[in-house]
């Protein structure tokens, strides 16, 4: 364990071991018993308990707020002894100015507590007797009520106590060393840094009579005096934010009166002086100029902002940083010693790491964690502050890692259950994983069942995705989910499946690989590779141009094969005649569950992994957004049955009411069933697998904006040359007869053109979403900047891939037009300078009847794809696109 850096309180500690249980009664206040008794019935009011462990400052504020000083202490101030009372204020002889000045006593924390209990036992000047048996001090305490908290026992009375403010210490030393003092000084700096114990220590050294240094020393009259409450020297006034001003000026005046021709210092300690009102200050103000040479105000405060810049620039100022976590450490070990407490060196890390610095925080847990035993371990400590057991923390970064998805859901839902804080844990998390990058974590002490040490190199990564993710999750309302999906998204990239050097590779941000879709086609050409092959070359299911966008096959599996698996077989346990159930079966699959948007996946957290490849968080901003908007994305599920022959594919279509209801009771809401044949083996070869025509619309309509700039929910407008959608309609038309390997083939095609081109030959002219092409061709009047030929130049692209957008009920269609109505449709392209030709061209997918098999088929694509986009609405769409 590192070393306290304040040489001298470390020396100190040791050697005045005899000081803390007190011969001459060190840290036996300064304060008069009236403030005592203030502060008594302050903290009894306060509810303050020794299991509390907050600042005993922000206590003090708060009750400061709450309790009227003035009534109760005028009060107990007329029923104490004459020798209680203030003795600054003794001098004026007044009993009204006594009164009056009961304002300004302050219940004095930890020195309150202390004093009033030392007064109580009638403490005399045998407390300066050096042969105080420790036995003594001991059967006092037996005697006290009020038990005194580690904060009281061991706060500093002397500059040497002071822990880690070695500047102030050195500083003020050398001011009275050389007789250089000031007349305003001011201490501020974080809460629990020993501003106001410096100076109380300041003060008595201003008077300590010993002729040796370093003061005050403890043992000369005036510091007895000061330690017992009988000096009249130093006065305090707390966090009192409703002193009157004539009060102020009262007191301010009796300080100066009594202290003309005094040979020792007036010290007025304004505790909290950020509370004071401006009258109080002005008052401060007045008599500054005509203070005598001997009267010292020390002004403390968190921060001196809300002070007037007059008094400002008067004063000494002193900053109190946070104390150094191994000077806290030091501190607590030193008490625990003292304390016959046993604690983990790492207890006390913690400890120190949970105190931000604040020597009074910390020991107040130390305190609190006495109650509970001797013996301190990390474990008690992690438990009191709301923490995990380093041990379930490994466990779950272990899970995480290793890309077990259902157990660190799991997992970390049972954390979070247990109340702790999604940010804490973050955190610790983060620690954790900074200690096994620093090789400072010991692996030992969680036994060697952990594989987490093999995940070594993975670590920086998870480091990286967690502070990301800390950002996301300190402005969201929705804290687990996002440390769900950072918890997620730790699992590390298996080496085995880096990039392919392949002119095949799909970088996410490509227009028409937007994710979801490819992810889709990456999960079928895993459900395809699965059953030989499947017409994917499953080679590419894993390609992906860089590592962050990478998806994990093993991840792919985890997530989905299994919980798809087991949604088909709760399915088939649902079909309740047994010949359809076996016929299903053996001869169909489920192969993708889309909920909305081609995204296949089966729960919320399920949706979030498969999209963790790429612009993850941007997606879950999207996610949050929906949930803000009450939109339905997740409300339409689409499953996709895959039969191998176009035999048995139809036989299944006879029982799509079978099947839909055993759906729709499994997923437990509505459901499309999507009823396919394999596709064609040789399909895919070579080139990456997108979704067919069917899905494209889908596929542009939810996946969220692309960190790179390209919007990937827009579609693109490919400006091909003729010959390569010559080439593109030839296939089409020799597909002729199997209409949906058409349409796959087309959407090859439309990748082909895509993805595949290089740069030289980019296709991508210009993007524009699809609720801006409805927009369009609704030729809507106010809208401007987008020609109607650019309008129908984008249909035109679509109408080339089989789509439709239908603008009245902003459904996206998707057929082939007979060459009947194709003619039609040229000729309403040439007419479409007129506004509504557009709107025409658009909705004449309608006219299509649906007699013959092919339009049967189109019309159920199109059927399919309504669904989808039921699912939003343009409107949210729109408005999406806004907020992006
Ligand atoms: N620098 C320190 N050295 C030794 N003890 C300290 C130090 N800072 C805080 N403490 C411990 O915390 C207790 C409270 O400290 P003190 O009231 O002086 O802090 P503060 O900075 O004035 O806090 P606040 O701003 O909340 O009033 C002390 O009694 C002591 O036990
Ligand atoms: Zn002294």
């Amino acid at each position: 364990m590192s070393v306290a850096s304040n040489s001298f309180a470390q020396n100190v500690r040791e050697h005045d071991d005899q000081n803390v249980h007190g011969v001459n009664g060190c840290g036996i206040p300064w304060n008069w018993s009236r403030i005592h008794d203030r502060g008594k019935s302050f903290l009894d009011l306060a509810g303050r308990s020794l299991s509390c462990g907050l600042s005993e400052s922000r206590l003090r504020k708060g009750a400061s707020n709450d309790m009227p000083v003035m009534s109760e202490h005028s009060s107990s101030s007329t029923k104490s002894d004459g020798e209680a009372l203030p003795l600054l204020l003794d001098g004026s002889g007044s009993q009204g100015s006594v009164d009056r000045a009961a304002w300004f006593h302050d219940y004095s924390g930890e020195l309150g507590i202390y004093a009033d209990n030392l007064l109580k036992q009638e403490t005399d000047s045998d407390l300066a007797s050096e042969g105080r048996s420790r036995e003594k001090v001991k059967s006092r305490k037996h005697r006290n009520e009020r038990h005194q908290n580690l904060t009281q026992k061991y706060m500093p009375r002397t500059f040497r106590d002071l822990v880690g403010q070695n500047l102030v210490v050195q500083a003020l030393s050398n001011a009275i060393v050389k007789r250089k003092v000031g007349l305003l000084y001011l201490f501020y700096g974080p809460h629990g840094t020993g501003k106001t114990s410096c100076a109380r220590i300041f003060a008595r050294a201003l008077n300590c009579q010993s002729l040796e240094h370093p003061k005050p020393c403890g043992f000369c009259n005036s510091c007895i005096a000061e330690n017992t409450g009988k000096s009249r020297n130093v006065r305090e006034i707390g966090p009192v934010s409703n002193i009157d001003f004539e009060s102020i000026i009262e007191l301010l005046d009796n300080v100066i009166a009594s202290s003309q021709h005094q040979s020792q210092y007036r010290v007025l300690i304004f505790d909290e002086c950020d509370t004071l009102s401006s009258e109080c200050w002005s008052a401060i103000l007045k008599v500054i100029d005509r203070a005598p040479r001997r009267v010292v105000f020390v002004l403390v405060c968190a921060s001196f902002d809300a002070l007037p810049h007059i008094i400002i620039s008067r004063c000494q100022k002193f900053f109190f940083p946070k104390l150094k976590d191994a000077d806290i450490i030091y501190t607590l070990q030193w008490i625990a010693t003292k304390e016959d407490l046993e604690i983990d060196k790492d207890a006390l890390k913690l400890i120190a790491s949970r105190s931000d610095g604040s020597l009074r925080d910390a020991e107040m847990t130390m305190e609190q964690l006495s109650l509970l035993g001797k013996r301190i371990s990390l474990g008690l400590v992690q438990e009191l502050v709301g923490l995990i057991s380093d041990e379930k923390l490994v466990d779950l970064l272990d899970l995480a890692l290793s890309a077990d998805t259902v157990n660190t859901v799991k997992n970390l839902r049972d954390i979070m259950e247990s109340g702790v804080e999604p940010l804490a844990l973050m955190s610790q998390l983060a620690t954790v994983i900074t200690d096994i990058l620093a090789g400072s974590y010991d692996f030992k002490k969680e036994g060697s069942r952990r594989n987490i040490q093999r995940r070594h190199g993975k670590t920086r990564q998870a480091l990286k995705t967690l502070s990301e993710a800390e950002k996301q999750l300190r402005v969201s309302n929705d804290r687990i989910t996002w440390l769900t999906a950072a918890l997620l998204q730790l699992a590390p990239i298996n080496s085995t499946e880096k990039p392919r050097k392949s002119n095949a590779e799909m970088p996410t941000s490509q227009p028409g690989s937007s994710g979801n879709a490819y992810y889709n086609a990456k999960l079928k050409g895993m459900n395809g590779n699965e059953h030989g092959g499947g017409g994917v070359n499953s080679q590419q299911v894993y390609i992906s141009s860089n590592e962050r966008n990478q998806i994990s096959s093993v991840q792919l599996q985890g997530v989905f094969r299994k919980e798809i698996e087991e949604i088909w077989l709760q399915v088939l346990e649902k079909i309740p005649i047994n010949s359809i159930k076996e016929f299903m079966y053996h001869e169909g699959k489920l192969i993708s569950v889309s909920y909305g948007a081609d995204i296949v996946c089966c729960s919320l957290v399920d949706l979030l992994t498969v999209l963790c490849f790429s612009e993850f968080f941007v997606f879950l901003s999207f996610l949050e957004k929906l949930a803000y908007l009450k939109t339905g994305v997740f409300a339409a599920p689409t499953v996709q049955l895959l039969f191998n022959s176009q035999l048995t594919k139809s036989k299944a279509e006879k029982f799509r009411l079978h099947i839909l209801q055993a759906f729709e009771s499994v997923l437990r809401s509505p459901v499309t069933i999507e009823i396919r044949c394999e596709p064609r083996k040789d399909v895919g070869v070579g080139h990456p697998i997108l979704l067919p025509a069917a899905h494209y619309p889908s596929r542009l309509d939810v996946v969220p904006t692309s960190s790179s700039g390209i919007n990937r929910r827009e579609i693109v407008e490919i400006e091909a040359s003729p010959r390569e959608y010559k080439g593109a309609r030839r296939m089409d038309d020799s597909d002729r007869g199997n209409v949906e390997n058409a349409v796959t083939t087309s959407t090859q095609k439309i990748s082909t053109l895509l993805g595949e081109r290089n740069q030289s030959l980019s296709l991508v002219k210009s993007k524009v979403s699809l609720a801006h092409v409805i927009q369009q061709a609704e030729g809507s009047s106010q809208h401007s900047g987008w020609s109607k030929r650019k309008a129908v130049s984008i249909a035109e692209k679509l109408e080339q891939e089989n789509l439709r957008l239908e603008p009245r009920s902003r459904r996206l269609l998707c057929w082939n037009p007979p060459k009947v109505t194709r003619r039609k449709l040229s000729r309403l392209k040439i007419r479409t300078r007129k506004p509504q030709a557009l709107l025409k061209f658009v909705s004449c997918g309608r006219c299509l009847s649906g007699r013959s098999p092919r339009k049967r088929f189109f019309i159920r694509q199109v059927l399919v794809i309504e669904n989808k986009l039921e699912a939003i609405s343009i409107e949210r769409l729109q408005l999406l696109s806004l907020n992006f």
